[in-house]
């Protein structure tokens, strides 16, 4: 049989759109669009899709298109004078031939480097030089891994703020579970983004969500009991982690998400926004998020999750 070899294919997606399809040995595969650096598609080696995207999604500049994982820059939210989550998801990125090195060995995993720098235009809006690189990369073993790097190439400082917007597919809101967060602090951004404490215990949804949990562990678990599936979420750079589920009102309110999707989807986000970042001319500034999703017969048939967050 001939050797399987990780692959990395520049292609167009949904209405021309350029896309790079990243695909594993065994089997696994990422979609990043160009259009926001944004990865569209997760898949494990059953070809199961991991990344909710609307069915009402708008792949067309300038909106951002709805689900994958947006990048949040420099701005998450409302927190600042710029749009909503800032502009990086609304930019055409470029892939980056050159990157400088990585300290970590890449050769066993397929990847894609991107880059955004500001044009003149973008200047205006936020008069700020700097460089932009991502690396999406998938694991031998399906995992994926999204690596920012924000130089700053100005000579003064800026801050930002920034978030990994991931919309994780699920069967069911009301069967997930985020194990994690429990008895952190949290900004409620349904209650006018005022500080509260979570209780004991596990995370569960049966109402709209928008929370900013701050200085979270660095490893978080998102139960799916329905599927049998634990998505495990690792995080370096970026202390706090956004949780958000539209629930029905809000859903029927964007046109661009379906009315009872809200069901099947939960965004969980490694974040950088109670403390905002400042760079200095030169300095460099690195953010990762590596998911894995694991199936629950990992535990022999039991999801535990006090495994799945020492192990
Ligand atoms: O509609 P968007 O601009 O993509 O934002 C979608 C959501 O993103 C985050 O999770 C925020 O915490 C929410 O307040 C916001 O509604």
């Amino acid at each position: 049989m001939a050797e399987q070899r990780a692959s990395v294919e520049l292609c167009k997606g949904v209405n021309g759109l350029d896309k790079v399809v990243l695909k594993e040995v065994r089997g696994s595969s990422a979609e990043v669009y160009l259009y926001g650096a944004q990865v569209m598609s997760w898949k494990n080696d059953h070809g199961e899709e991991l990344l909710f995207v609307s069915s009402k999604a708008i792949f067309k500049p300038p909106k951002a298109i709805r689900g994958g994982i947006p990048i949040c820059f420099p701005q998450f939210g409302s927190h600042g004078s710029l749009e909503q989550h800032g502009f990086a998801r609304n930019k055409v990125w470029s892939i980056d031939t050159d990157p400088p090195p990585f300290p970590t060995n890449s050769s066993n995993k397929a990847f894609v480097d991107l880059i955004l720098k500001p044009t003149d235009d973008d200047y205006k809006i936020w008069p700020h030089w700097f460089e932009f690189r991502l690396r999406v990369a998938l694991g031998p073993g399906g995992d994926l891994m999204l690596t920012s790097r924000i130089r700053n190439t100005d000579s003064k400082p800026f801050t930002f703020t920034f978030a990994y917007h991931t919309y994780f597919s699920v069967s069911d809101i009301s069967e997930v579970r985020i194990e994690g967060l429990e008895t952190l602090d949290y900004f409620d951004s349904l209650r006018d983004k005022e500080r509260f404490t979570e209780q004991g215990d596990a995370i569960t949804f049966e109402s709209e969500v928008d929370k900013i949990y701050i200085s979270t562990p660095t490893k978080i678990a998102v139960l799916d009991h329905e599927k049998k599936r634990t998505f495990v979420f690792r995080k370096d750079g970026l202390p706090d982690a956004v949780v958000w589920n539209p629930w029905d009102r809000k859903a029927k309110a964007m046109p661009d998400f379906g009315d009872d999707e809200y069901k099947h989807m939960l965004c969980v986000e490694a974040a950088a926004v109670e403390k905002p970042i400042t760079l200095k001319p030169r300095e460099e500034w690195k953010g990762r998020q590596e998911l894995s999703a694991v199936p629950s017969s990992y535990c022999s048939g039991q999801l535990d999750p006090q495994r799945v967050l020492l192990g």
